[in-house]
């Protein structure tokens, strides 16, 4: 039978089969929802469809079985593959397309290109003039260069104004003087860097006539296009093996005293005249647009990853029997314990709320873009950066907490490579620490929540921006049973009584003498709950707004179910804030457990279809346990078998030391 219907096939594990079958929506259509359009879901189905018939493209040797140097080359392999038929697979230039042909391919484990597009690329469009793009952005469209994002040094990643490498203006040369004047000046982390990468945008301090004007984007050549060799007076190499991300090499960047033209300083919003003299953007943050990017696209990447996990976890919970309910004579799908349903279904919750978000949050930076680059309209630019740097410190920590339980749901299986859950944990989390450390982020989000709420204390309400308005709402008795929105009016009292204690402490501390950023640190573990539940209520909202918007009658009852989960966990999760501060009572935290459980109960016939929905393709999983067909134990089985250690039945280590070692001990 067709993949496309509910990814039934005749051959697949017959209790999946049955999941499949109970289901109340069409998986397709709910496809549609979560990638947010038709046409790009059936294109992604589309993309899988050609990207099975490349023999070259199918998975060889397990990516768990391989060094890191066979990482490398083996994507690079896949990259070159593509290439030659990147016509035939996907719309030239589509960005999303691009990136999903190489998350389906390559895999998450990183790859030359990851950074290319996503900061490389992005920064030539938001940074670079159009002489500039003229210049660079179709070269590195076509591939012919290939480019990262080198910003963090050895000694400061979080605290850019402290980056130490130095982009020195020479009037009478008309270059910059890129330079490295100490050991922690060294660029360190960037993907792609090490080895892979002849171009890099770096940021660096701008100076002019020994005056610091701050990071600025340079575009600057690293190696030798015909000999990939490093140029004179640059240092590059890889920083060695990571938590995760191993197929990517990501790289250490060292100058000395290297000259590039006048021209390769971003120009877009601000310039260097050949005397020296410089002009301001319009904005004074307008050069961290990159990292706005990224952060605007991750509830997006971080539902996905999370998705991915529990594809696996719920699939093999379904297959998975262990232990009785009522009937003895067979063992049940661990699938249907509450204690499993509890553990995945409000990650499921997540992963949709996250995406949906993730939908809105992309549009927003689009439009932000347009609005900078056309009309040099930057007033969304605040909003824009205090919105997502609260959402990519909740979703990725989110993440990471769904990603581990859905490790522990598949238990001793869970642990081993087979699964994949691992290096799926340890990529997703690493977006807890890139683009900006949760905490920082956080109260980088903070900033605008004691503003907003300082505008409300100087009685200027009407100055708050929408996503703040509700700071304003007077507190109210709610009855949970009229539906989402009353949610909604618990957790703004809930958030914004938050957001006020935090406020009132750091005035508080100040009125007693201590200068702001003392008071800030002092108030700062109350201010970071304050942006979560900002954050959060946020998250919220989207997901409501996103449901209330489909039109497809099943799809939109199965998701009904999944929001109502969602609303009620997240309620029983910050429920100590709302008795605290006597915004619900006992009996209404008895009703929201009681409608916990019950979704549990609706959404568990539908909780395979839910998760099949994404259609990610048994290659883009690169779970053994998880694989669509579910025959789990004969799949685990042959992949131990393929494991490198079982290619001789006596290892030269029993020979060389164990077997000498036992006839000591026989003496
Ligand atoms: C495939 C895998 C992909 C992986 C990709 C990973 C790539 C990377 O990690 S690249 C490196 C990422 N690095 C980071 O994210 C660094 C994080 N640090 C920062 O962004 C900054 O240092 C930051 C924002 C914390 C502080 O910046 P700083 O210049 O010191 O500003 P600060 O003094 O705190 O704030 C000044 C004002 O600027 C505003 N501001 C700061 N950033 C922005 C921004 N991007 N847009 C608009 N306003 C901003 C603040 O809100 C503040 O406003 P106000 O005064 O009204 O409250
Ligand atoms: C997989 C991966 C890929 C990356 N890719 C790139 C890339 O392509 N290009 C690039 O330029 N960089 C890249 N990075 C670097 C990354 O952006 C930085 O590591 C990140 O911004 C965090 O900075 P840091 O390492 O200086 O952390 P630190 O700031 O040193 O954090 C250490 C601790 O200090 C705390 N802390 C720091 N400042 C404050 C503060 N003001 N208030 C409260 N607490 C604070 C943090 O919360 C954290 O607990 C990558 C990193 C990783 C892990």
């Amino acid at each position: 039978m067709s993949f496309l219907n509910k990814e039934i096939c005749d051959g697949d594990n017959p209790d999946l089969t049955e999941e499949r079958r109970t289901a109340t929506f069409d998986t397709d259509r709910m496809a549609q929802v979560i990638y947010g359009s038709e046409k790009f879901a059936a294109r992604r189905r589309q993309i899988t469809k050609s990207i099975s018939r490349i023999p070259a493209l199918q998975d060889t040797k397990p990516l768990a079985f391989m060094t890191r140097e066979e990482k490398i080359t083996e994507a690079c392999r896949e990259l070159d593959v593509l290439s030659d038929h990147w016509e035939q697979l996907i719309y030239v230039n589509d960005e999303e397309e691009a990136l999903h042909l190489h998350r389906e391919v390559i895999g998450m484990e990183g790859h030359p290109f990851a950074l290319h597009e996503t900061m490389f690329i992005p920064t030539l469009v938001s940074q670079a003039s159009d002489e500039q793009q003229e210049k660079w952005l179709g070269r590195a469209r076509k591939r012919e260069i290939i480019g990262c994002y080198a910003q963090t040094e050895l000694g400061h990643g979080s605290n850019l104004r402290k980056l130490e490498t130095t982009a020195t203006y020479s009037p009478s040369t008309q270059e910059f003087i890129l330079h490295t004047p100490t050991i922690t000046a060294l660029k360190w982390w960037p993907g792609a860097l090490g080895k892979s990468s002849n171009y890099a945008i770096v940021m660096a301090d701008l100076v002019i006539k020994n005056k610091s004007y701050g990071p600025h984007p340079f575009i600057v050549q690293l190696r030798d296009e015909k000999t990939h060799q490093p140029l004179p007076g640059i240092t590059v190499g890889d920083i060695g093996p990571k938590m995760a991300f191993n197929g990517a090499d990501n790289g250490f960047l060292g100058f000395d005293h290297f000259r590039i033209p006048r021209g390769n300083l971003l120009m877009r919003h601000n310039r260097v005249e050949p005397d020296g003299s410089y002009l301001k953007p319009p904005h004074a943050k307008i050069g961290y647009s990159s990292m706005v990017k990224v952060r605007s696209r991750m509830a997006m990447d971080q539902g996905l990853f999370m998705a991915q996990a529990l594809v696996i976890a719920v699939r093999y919970s379904a297959v998975r029997r262990q232990g009785f309910l009522e009937d003895k004579s067979q063992e049940v799908k661990v699938l249907d314990y509450q204690t499993q349903q509890h553990r995945l279904f409000p990650s499921i919750a997540r992963v949709y709320a996250f995406i949906f978000c993730g939908l809105e949050t992309i549009q927003l930076y689009e439009k932000l873009i347009l609005d900078v680059n056309k009309n040099g309209d930057t007033s969304g630019m605040a909003d824009l950066h205090s919105l997502t740097s609260g959402l990519k410190s909740v979703v990725t920590h989110f993440t990471g907490q769904g990603i581990e339980q859905a490790r522990m749901a598949c238990g001793g299986h869970g642990y081993s490579m087979a699964s994949y859950i691992s290096e799926i944990y340890g990529v997703a989390v690493a977006g807890c620490t890139y683009e900006g450390e949760n905490m920082v982020m956080l109260l980088q989000c903070a900033r605008a929540l004691v503003k907003a709420v300082e505008l409300v204390e100087e009685g200027h309400p009407e100055k708050l921006s929408p996503m703040m308005a509700y700071l304003t709402k007077p507190s109210v008795t709610v009855d949970l049973t009229v539906g989402p929105e009353a949610y909604v009016k618990i957790f703004q009292l809930i958030a914004k009584k938050q957001a006020f204690k935090a406020t009132e402490q750091l005035h508080k501390f100040m009125v007693a003498g201590d200068s702001r950023d003392v008071a800030w640190n002092k108030s700062a573990v109350e201010l970071t709950k304050a942006s979560r539940l900002h954050t959060r209520l946020y998250i919220l909202k989207t997901f409501i707004r996103r449901v209330e918007s489909i039109t497809d009658i099943s799809v939109k009852a199965a998701l009904t179910d999944l929001l109502n989960l969602h609303l009620n966990y997240e309620l029983l999760d910050v429920a100590s804030y709302a008795l605290a501060d006597g915004i619900m009572s006992s009996t209404q935290m008895d009703f929201i457990k009681n409608q916990l459980y019950s979704s549990l109960e609706k959404i568990r016939p539908n909780a395979v279809s839910l998760m099949d929905s994404f259609q990610f393709s048994d290659l883009q999983l690169r779970s053994v346990l998880g694989r669509r067909d579910g025959h789990v134990y004969q799949n685990l089985f042959e992949w131990a078998k393929s494991s490198p250690l079982n290619q001789s039945e006596v290892l030269p280590s029993v020979t060389q030391y164990l077997k000498p070692m036992m006839e000591k001990s026989k003496l």
